[in-house]
């Protein structure tokens, strides 16, 4: 999967498969905004990812397609247009680990 390289295949306990990434954002209001804009991309493309904003500010999409148990084109369709939105502002920093010099 060379274009989404930072989804992961999941098997879920019903023994589905789900694209899953996580994306960890600078608080909880922006984990929240970030869902906004997930939202707005599903609700064009009629297809909806599972949503979990856990830690207050790891969000983790899972996209599989309910109506057939497990993955389907739409779910790596949605996948790219997730990571095509803009998410400026929304993620925490890499953390630097060396004082700049
Ligand atoms: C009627 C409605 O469009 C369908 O039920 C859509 C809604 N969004 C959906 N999203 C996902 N992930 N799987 C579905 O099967 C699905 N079905």
């Amino acid at each position: 999967m060379q274009q989404l390289d930072s989804w992961e295949l999941r098997e879920d306990e019903q023994g589905r498969l789900h694209l899953q990434r996580t994306w960890v954002t600078k608080n909880f209001l922006k984990g929240l905004a970030l869902c906004d804009k997930i939202a707005e991309v599903a609700e064009g493309e009629g297809h909806h990812p599972d949503l979990h904003l856990t830690g207050w500010n790891k969000l983790t999409v899972s996209l599989w397609t309910h109506a057939r148990n497990g993955l389907t084109e739409n779910d790596f369709i949605l996948a790219a247009k997730l990571d095509g939105i803009n998410k400026e502002g929304l993620l925490r920093g890499k953390k630097k680990y060396f004082k700049d010099v």
